[in-house]
């Protein structure tokens, strides 16, 4: 007898589909969250993240598809369970405690333990998020990120075998959130719920997900950890989605296309198809010119090109130098740890690091 090593769904969505007015929001849309599993659905504004979710949440009705939580059909084939019948968590940015109760009673509130089984809850939850001892405040009392862990703590209470997350952080301050992220993290993951969390923050993504599922137009366009999303983009519109990039056309020949950079491995690209190598200006290596020669070239580094600086940006973490490039007048930008300000006007060269580009058929 064979047994499946791969964690049991929590959370399965089979080919959801809607649409407004005849214009498809969400289109053929599957997914899978294990237990524990914290999947980030990350797109541009408009894009069918919080109608996806709506769906799961049991607010919106799916023209088609179906939906199982915890093995359960709650979706599809005839059936659509009410919210409160599916046992998912809710968290929305504009989450709204109830302000006439104190913190212990807002937490309490979905309960429908005994006395003692409910305040036992209360307690473990105001711990897990940092907020023993304020259980008899009310959230008039409390900071915007302690408003937030109540709404957590509340959200979690009942045990909900999956919860949905819309842009839980995005109300909150820029300071604030990294230390709320890692929190709210924390205590899902020793919940062991499974999490489907909306962002159209790439950063929110690639911090909190395990999982992170691209979405463009309706549909997921990539799947992956967020490690491989970031370093094996699909195509340009995915790895535009994380950073600026550079893009350099040219054409394949041969499995090779040549550029001012050196040659470049285009296998899977037909004779005389054009292509774009693209690469995020943290790849771009730059180098002083010597006297009008450039540096020597490596192996993995190619040859160099040289441009002039056009500006040069101090960003704080970063700086971003931006070039016109003398081999065609064209712009790149190149982005290099701390502080780095070449004039305008300087003479440099760049070199694209060959492990670090994609290659994609060029875009019309
Ligand atoms: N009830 C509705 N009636 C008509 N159109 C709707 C409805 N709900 C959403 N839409 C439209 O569907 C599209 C997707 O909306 P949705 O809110 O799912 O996107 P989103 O990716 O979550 O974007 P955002 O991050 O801006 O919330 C939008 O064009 C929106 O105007």
């Amino acid at each position: 007898m064979t047994q499946s090593s791969a964690p049991a769904a929590r959370l399965e969505v089979r080919h959801l589909t809607r649409a407004f007015g005849g214009k498809p929001v969400v289109a053929d849309l599957s997914l899978t969250i294990a237990a524990g599993q914290v999947t980030c659905l990350l797109g541009p504004s408009g894009c069918g993240k919080s109608t996806t979710l709506r769906m799961i949440a049991g607010v919106e009705r799916p023209d088609a598809g179906r939906i199982e939580i915890d093995g359960r059909l709650v979706s599809g084939e005839g059936s659509f369970l009410p919210p409160e019948a599916r046992s998912v968590g809710l968290m929305f940015q504009d989450f709204a405690l109830f302000p006439h109760l104190t913190v212990a009673q807002n937490v309490a509130f979905g309960l429908r333990d005994g006395r003692e089984a409910k305040a036992r809850r209360v307690d473990e939850l105001l711990e897990r998020v940092n907020l023993r001892g304020y259980g008899a405040k009310h959230p008039h009392e409390l900071s915007g990120g302690e408003q937030q862990r109540v709404a957590l703590a509340r959200a979690l209470a009942p045990r909900p075998r999956v919860m949905l997350m819309d842009e839980p952080f995005s109300g909150l301050d820029n300071r604030l959130r990294d230390g709320i992220r890692d929190t709210t993290l924390e205590v899902l993951k020793e919940e062991g719920t499974a999490v489907l969390l909306v962002t159209h923050e790439p950063d929110e993504a690639l911090r909190m997900g395990d999982e992170i599922a691209l979405m463009r137009d309706g549909r997921i366009v990539q799947r992956g950890s967020p490690y491989n999303v970031y370093n094996a983009p699909v195509d340009r519109a995915a790895a535009a989605f994380f950073s600026d990039v550079n893009v350099i056309r040219g054409q394949s020949r041969g499995a090779l296309t040549e550029t001012p950079f050196g040659a470049f491995l285009t296998p899977g690209h037909a004779d005389g198809a054009p292509v774009e190598i693209v690469i995020r200006p943290q790849h771009l290596k730059i180098d002083f010119d010597r006297g009008g020669r450039g540096p020597l070239p490596t192996p993995t580094d190619g040859t160099a090109a040289r441009g002039t600086v056009v500006r040069a940006r101090f960003l704080g973490r970063e700086s971003l130098v931006e070039f016109a490039m003398d081999f065609d007048g064209s712009r790149l930008t190149a982005s290099v740890p701390g502080v780095f300000m070449p004039k305008a006007g300087t003479p440099l060269w760049l070199m694209i690091r060959r492990d670090r580009c994609f290659v994609f058929p060029a875009q019309r």
